[in-house]
């Protein structure tokens, strides 16, 4: 974790990032050729080296990377590690790094790499102090410059790409609350939306708070449509490419959201073939 840290910090330290200096061999794990997605050879939580997962969650906003990516943190011992929480952290402090983030993120634009770099970093440096190991990333890479980065210091194991329709996407972030206290995300919007083109309809409950939470709920400012829609057309322009780099790779597995949590819950841990793994762990507590 160290060297991942050190690697990341080397490569946004450079004002120009054709020239930043990444030292492969300090990388945590020696590179190896992108795993296969089966079943039968994929193995899941911990490899032969006992390396934890080093997974992340691709999707545009609202499609659920947060929730599922924290589910599974919990399962895998792994921390769950979201840029967007990270930027959000930095908004609730004063200073001048703070304003002009609010800026951007109420555009619904991205901050830019050196910035985004320089927090995650940081979470890794506090992460590796608590002896951290493995992570799913939520909201990075989100650039292809970014994968580049993180291609270059460590070796990602799984990219899992969440998808929903457009019309779902927005409706979720619309509907989204947060728990001002506990933190936790939950949603207002009752969904239902016909498939189109030959795909399912999907429906969607809402998932309420409980009654701790619900004088507490805020909604996240850059939830607003003309917003929401600003962040879908960034997430076309800038991030949909990063699904294109992994999947050359190899190493892109594409989830199509059947429907909310419980319906969609079981169907990833199948895909991942986490269900068995579930299950035992469930038995042990
Ligand atoms: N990897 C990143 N690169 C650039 N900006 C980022 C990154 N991650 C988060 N951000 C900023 O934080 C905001 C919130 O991120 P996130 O919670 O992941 O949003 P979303 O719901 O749009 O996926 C983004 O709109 C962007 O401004």
């Amino acid at each position: 974790m160290a060297a991942l840290i050190r690697a990341l910090r080397s490569s946004s330290s450079s004002s120009s990032f054709t020239n930043y200096v990444i030292r492969r061999s300090l990388s945590t794990s020696a590179s190896t050729a992108a795993p296969p997605l089966s079943s039968e050879t994929f193995t899941p939580f911990v490899d032969t080296k006992g390396k934890h997962v080093q997974w992340v969650f691709l999707g545009c906003p609202g499609v659920g990377k947060g929730t599922f990516a924290s589910r599974l943190s919990t399962l895998l011992g792994v921390p769950h590690i979201a840029t967007g929480d990270l930027v959000r952290e930095e908004l609730s402090a004063t200073g001048p790094l703070s304003k002009q983030l609010t800026e951007i993120v109420n555009q619904g634009k991205l901050v830019s790499d050196e910035i985004i770099i320089s927090l995650l970093s940081k979470r890794l440096e506090t992460g590796e102090a608590k002896g951290e190991s493995g992570f799913i990333l939520d909201g990075f890479p989100r650039t292809v410059r970014q994968a580049e980065i993180l291609d270059d210091v460590t070796d990602i194991d799984l990219v899992v790409n969440l998808k929903l329709p457009e019309t779902v996407l927005v409706e979720k972030c619309l509907g989204r609350r947060i728990c001002s206290q506990c933190g936790k995300n939950f949603n207002v919007a009752s969904i239902n939306v016909k498939g189109e083109n030959g795909n399912p309809d999907i429906s969607m409950d809402p998932l309420l708070p409980p009654p701790q939470c619900v004088s507490k709920l805020i909604t996240r400012s850059d939830d607003a449509e003309a917003i929401v829609r600003e962040r879908l057309r960034v997430y076309y322009e800038k991030s949909q490419p990063v699904e294109e780099f992994y999947r050359s790779q190899g190493k892109l597995m594409e989830f199509n959201l059947p429907g909310g949590l419980p319906e969609s819950w079981p169907k990833l841990l199948e895909a991942l073939n986490l269900d068995e793994y579930e299950d035992k762990q469930s038995a042990a507590v």
